[in-house]
């Protein structure tokens, strides 16, 4: 009764998704699907363009070209009652911080009003753990109170899907594991679809059961955690020392080289150490290749760890 027909498409289809800002291409044919339900990360360096994707996927921003279907509507022509099924969380915006956080709330659940039943503002401060201070004003809140409310306001229609972006930056550990339990809260809601950024692959990895990483325009990697930590653990770098000389070889097969190595050495190699990549290690690399300039190279690298890793796989089940 007055609300939009159920829909059981995807809840976000992106196909060759373009932006150029002036002559920089910054999404460069971006494809992604995003089924009901879970929680996907878009992770990425800074810079990499999760912010203008997430704001196109909102509506906030036209896109150069590609098909974008959000909930089953182009973002670009979504209406007032498309936009009461989305939940947004900005990375930051400005309110005025004399309003009182229960009126705040209050004011926020009229606008939804005609389109769904919002949350009562008591049931949902509780939620998000600031029931104390539903008399405060906000600008008398912490920071990481002054984001739970952020949520709050995000989450007031019950969307169907809901977008954080950014959602921690500036936490302290306590409120960032507080932040964390409130968004395993939120999953455990009917159905909800919640859509992060961040650039922090722990927080990617403790929040999202998909990890999709943005790099260079595109896409590079999408899996859960345990696949893309699975894909980059396959490497290992064996190091050593011979004749005074630093040694360093990949292998994927660190034992056999090893016991070749030593088979031949004379008990010359000394300093025999053996590290097996990370999905962190890969991932910090990639970061500080692409903070360096070098987006490109950064790419390829990344790329190359995981497709090694992957290509291994395949032949060690042929
Ligand atoms: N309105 C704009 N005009 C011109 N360039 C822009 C505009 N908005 C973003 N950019 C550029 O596009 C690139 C991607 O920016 P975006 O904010 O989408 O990245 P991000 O991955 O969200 O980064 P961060 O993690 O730092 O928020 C950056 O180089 C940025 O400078």
């Amino acid at each position: 009764m007055g609300h939009p027909p159920a829909y059981d498409g995807p809840a976000i289809a992106v196909s060759d998704l373009r932006m150029r800002y002036g002559d920089k291409d910054v999404l460069t044919g971006l494809d992604l699907e995003i089924e009901p339900g879970g929680v996907t990360a878009l992770l990425g360096p800074n810079g990499a363009g999760k912010t203008t994707t997430i704001e196109i996927l909102e509506g906030f921003r036209g896109r150069s070209d590609g098909e974008v279907s959000v909930l089953g509507v182009d973002p670009a022509r979504g209406d007032e009652a498309w936009r009461a099924r989305l939940g947004v969380v900005l990375q930051e915006w400005r309110d005025n911080g004399k309003w009182k956080v229960r009126d705040i709330v209050g004011h926020f659940a009229e606008y939804y009003r005609p389109y769904t039943e919002p949350w009562g503002a008591g049931e949902l401060l509780e939620m998000v753990g600031l029931t104390a201070q539903a008399g405060q004003r906000i600008q008398t809140l912490s920071g990481g109170q002054r984001r739970r409310l952020d949520v709050a306001l995000g989450i007031i229609g019950k969307p169907s899907l809901l977008f954080l972006d950014e959602p921690t930056t500036g936490f302290d550990p306590h409120a960032r594991r507080e932040f964390h339990e409130l968004i395993h809260r939120l999953t455990d809601l009917d159905g909800t679809t919640i859509l992060l950024t961040t650039h922090d692959l722990d927080e990617a990895e403790k929040l999202a059961e998909r990890i999709v990483i943005l790099a260079g325009g595109r896409i590079i990697a999408d899996g859960s955690p345990d696949q893309l930590a699975r894909a980059a653990a396959t490497t290992a770098e064996v190091k050593w020392i011979q004749e005074g000389q630093l040694q360093i070889h990949a292998t994927e097969d660190a034992t056999d080289f090893v016991r070749k190595l030593l088979a031949t050495d004379d008990g010359k190699v000394t300093e025999l150490e053996i590290h097996r990549a990370s999905l962190e290690d890969a991932y910090l690399e990639l970061v500080a290749k692409f903070e360096a300039g070098q987006a490109a190279t950064a790419v390829d690298t990344f790329l190359a760890k995981l497709w090694l890793a992957s290509f291994a796989k395949r032949e060690a089940t042929r």
